[in-house]
C-alpha cells in the first residue's frame, strides 16, 4: 500500500507539489490525469526519491520511504517506467533483460520464460537490437525491465505517449492481466483516455501540484465532466 500524506516538493526554490495527501490500496490500479505542468512527473519522481520531499510522508508497503535513496525505493517494491523509456539502444533485448536481472542483486528476479509469456514479441525478437523496435515496442521491453525485480507497485510515466492506437490498447489489456494475475498494484500518470478506461480501477485528477478530484472508472464512464475539466477534451 502507498499513503501519500502531505507532500510538498519541488525544484530549487520553486515548490511544485502542495501537501498531496492519497492512498493507493495494494493490487490498485490508478491513473493520474491532468494538464500539462501541474505535477504528475515530480510526484511520480518524488515517490521514487528522485526529487527530495521538501516536507510530508509517503508510506509504502507500511514503512517510510521520503528520506531512502532511489535503489533501496526500488528495492522496497516499486517498479518505475519514466517518460521516454529508458532502454539500452546498442542491446539487443535479451541483453537488455539480463541488465535488468543483474541490477537487481537480491535474487528475486522474475525468470524471462514469464516476461515472454506475458509479452511474446520479446521473445521472437530476443536477438534484435532494441533500437530498431518501434516506439510501442520500446514501452513494451521498459515495462518489462520494470517486471523483472517483482515490484508490488509500478509507476508508468505517459507509456502511450507518441504510440500506435492499435499497441495502446494491447499494452493496457496486457498490464491489466499481469495486474489482476499477480495482484501488482499501478499507478499510471496517463493522458490517453482509452488507455486509462481499459487498464484503470480509479482516476485522480491532478491541478497546480494538488490531487483536487478522485473518481472511479465506473463514474467516469458515466458521466466524463471531470475530463472536460481537467484535461479539456
Ligand atoms: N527539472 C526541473 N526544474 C525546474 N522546474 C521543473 C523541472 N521539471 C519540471 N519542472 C516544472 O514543474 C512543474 C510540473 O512539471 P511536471 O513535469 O511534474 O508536470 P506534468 O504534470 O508531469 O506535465 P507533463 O505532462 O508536461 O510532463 C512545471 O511547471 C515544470 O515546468
Amino acid at each position: 500500500m502507498l499513503d501519500i500524506h502531505k507532500l510538498s516538493a519541488g525544484y530549487g526554490e520553486a515548490m511544485v507539489l502542495h501537501d498531496i495527501s492519497c492512498r493507493i490500496d495494494p493490487g490498485q490500479v490508478t491513473a493520474l490525469m491532468g494538464r500539462n505542468g501541474m505535477g504528475k512527473t515530480t510526484l511520480l519522481k518524488t515517490i521514487m526519491g528522485l526529487i527530495k520531499a521538501r516536507s510530508g510522508q509517503i508510506i509504502f508497503n507500511g514503512a517510510p520511504i521520503e528520506k531512502q535513496p532511489t535503489h533501496l525505493i526500488s528495492r522496497a517494491g516499486l517498479g518505475y517506467v519514466p517518460q521516454g523509456r529508458e532502454i539500452f539502444s546498442d542491446f539487443t533485448v535479451a541483453e537488455n533483460l539480463h541488465l535488468s536481472q543483474l541490477g537487481h542483486n537480491t535474487g528475486a528476479v522474475l525468470p524471462l520464460e514469464k516476461i515472454y509469456d506475458w509479452f511474446p514479441i520479446l521473445k521472437e525478437r530476443s536477438e534484435q537490437r532494441a533500437g530498431t523496435f518501434s516506439g510501442g515496442q520500446q514501452q513494451i521491453l521498459a515495462i518489462a525491465r520494470a517486471l523483472i525485480g517483482k515490484p508490488s507497485m509500478l509507476l508508468l510515466d505517459e507509456p502511450t505517449e507518441g504510440i500506435q492506437p492499435s499497441i495502446v490498447h494491447e499494452i493496457g489489456l496486457q498490464l491489466r492481466r499481469i495486474a489482476r494475475e499477480t495482484g501488482l498494484g499501478i499507478l499510471i500518470v496517463e493522458q490517453n483516455v482509452d488507455m486509462v478506461r481499459t487498464l484503470a480501477e480509479e482516476v485522480f485528477f491532478m491541478e497546480n501540484g494538488a490531487i483536487q478530484e478522485r473518481c472511479d472508472i465506473a463514474a467516469l464512464r458515466q458521466d466524463d465532466s471531470l475530463l472536460h475539466r481537467y484535461l479539456s477534451v
